[in-house]
């Protein structure tokens, strides 16, 4: 690295950063287009515009290598690598197809009706005047209602589901002590997750039902499949539960927010989004460098691992303005909480239509919303999270 690229010793991971990254993020955004991190041999991009611009340059910026600090080429990763997230085209081709296709919106309409009316079921059983765990009652019960049987996985089990995906968000990081405190438990969760992905364990029509009938008919392999379905346990239970979670914390401490939302619940989808764009509940990942590359005035070398902080993008006051506000009625479109490009989230429509079907049934119900109590968080390495959130409804 030239002198001229700030360098930094801060541990983005490290438990003071992560209960609260915005410093960090505003330190990034003024220190330069680029940061070095000395402490991962990493370089970090903070701002919206270099972010976006990594994100959709797969070819010179890839997943192959791992989206973590780890890179595979050097370090074997702690599980067989996601044939999305970890793959470049052309191998990322077929399954992301696969995934496009039966998570896309057309697929989803069968799915609405059901998941309102599973909305509405819990809203009638826990909302009343009082209080209540935004996070416990509300934002971890939902998607593990709905989702697991979308998929068609078993009945039984599915508490292994929040901690798989805690671990694997974990890992994309260092080995800190989230990692080690996590790794006792991983095995019993996998070794779970690994049989829910055999075609026996599938019930037919679910989502993991379908994965297999597209290797039956050559769009993937058999053995690909398996990994296919892997993808939507690791990737589609803790990242919609904490987008809920950033969603009912974002309503709670902004009350004249929900009244609005009550005017105008058509605009539960957009406050999703916007509630996305101001927590970023995937804050950072990686990519690798896979030739020489000019960045932010630096020359990269090929085998470089650069930071994206997807939190710090969402909150760049030189691509949003006031972006520090939570108002659910600008245009957050363009914001990369979701990711961009090739890789941007192939589950996003699912997670949307999970957070709207919530909120509708919580906005005909509950006429104001507020803290209860100071909220407490949940640290991970990649995701921004509640452990606990006490709110206080009136209802009408
Ligand atoms: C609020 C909820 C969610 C957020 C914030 C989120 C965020 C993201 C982000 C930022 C990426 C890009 C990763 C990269 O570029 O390396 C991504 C990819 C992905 N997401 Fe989501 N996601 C969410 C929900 C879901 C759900 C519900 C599913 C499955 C049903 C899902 C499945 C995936 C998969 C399979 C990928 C990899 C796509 C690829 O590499 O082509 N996600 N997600
Ligand atoms: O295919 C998988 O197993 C998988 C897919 C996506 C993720 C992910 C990573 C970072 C941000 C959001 N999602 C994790 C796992």
């Amino acid at each position: 690295m030239t002198g001229r690229t700030p360098v930094s010793d801060v541990d983005p991971f490290s438990p003071e950063v992560l209960a609260d990254p915005l410093p960090w993020h505003a330190w990034l955004r003024e220190a330069g287009p680029i940061v070095f991190l000395e402490r991962y041999d990493a370089c970090a991009l903070g701002r919206y515009d270099e972010v976006r611009a990594t994100l959709t340059d797969w070819q010179r910026f890839q997943s192959g290598a791992g989206v973590g600090v780890a890179n595979f080429r050097t370090e074997p990763p702690w599980r067989p690598p996601s044939l999305l997230l970890e793959a470049d085209p052309p191998h990322h081709d077929a399954p992301r197809a696969v995934l496009s296709r039966l998570l896309g919106p057309r697929a989803l309409r069968r799915l609405r009706q059901s998941w309102y009316d599973d909305a509405e079921a819990l809203v009638d059983e826990v909302v009343r005047d009082g209080e209540l765990d935004g996070v416990t009652d509300l934002a971890e019960v939902f998607p593990l209602r709905v989702f697991p049987d979308a998929v068609g996985l078993s009945p039984h089990g599915r508490e292994h589901l929040l901690p798989y995906g805690d671990f694997a968000f974990n890992a994309f990081g260092p080995h800190n002590e989230l990692v080690q405190r996590g790794a006792d438990g991983v095995a019993e969760h996998a070794a779970w997750v690994g049989d829910q992905c055999r075609r026996e364990s599938l019930a037919p029509g679910g989502f993991g039902a379908q994965i297999w009938a597209e290797a039956d008919r050559g769009e993937i392999t058999p053995e690909q499949a398996p990994l296919v379905v892997r993808s939507l346990l690791t990737a589609g239970v803790d990242t919609t539960v904490h987008g809920i979670g950033a969603v009912l914390h974002a309503f709670a401490t902004h009350p004249e927010q929900w009244a609005l939302l009550r005017e105008r619940p058509e605009r539960a989808r957009a406050a999703f989004d916007e509630a996305v764009r101001w927590e970023s509940p995937v804050q950072t990942f990686f990519r690798t460098t896979a030739e020489p590359v000019e960045l932010g005035g630096e020359r990269l070398p090929a085998g470089t691992k650069v930071l994206l902080s997807l939190a710090s993008a969402n909150r760049d006051p030189r691509r949003w303005q006031d972006p520090d506000v939570f108002d659910p009625g600008r245009d957050p479109s363009g914001h990369v909480g979701f990711g961009m490009g090739l890789h941007q989230c192939v589950g996003q429509h699912i997670a949307r239509l999970e957070s709207e079907a919530l909120l509708t049934a919580l906005a005909r119900r509950v006429t104001g919303i507020r803290l209860a109590g100071r909220p407490v968080r949940h640290l991970n390495n990649t995701l921004r999270a509640w452990s606990s959130l006490p709110l206080r409804f009136t209802t009408s």
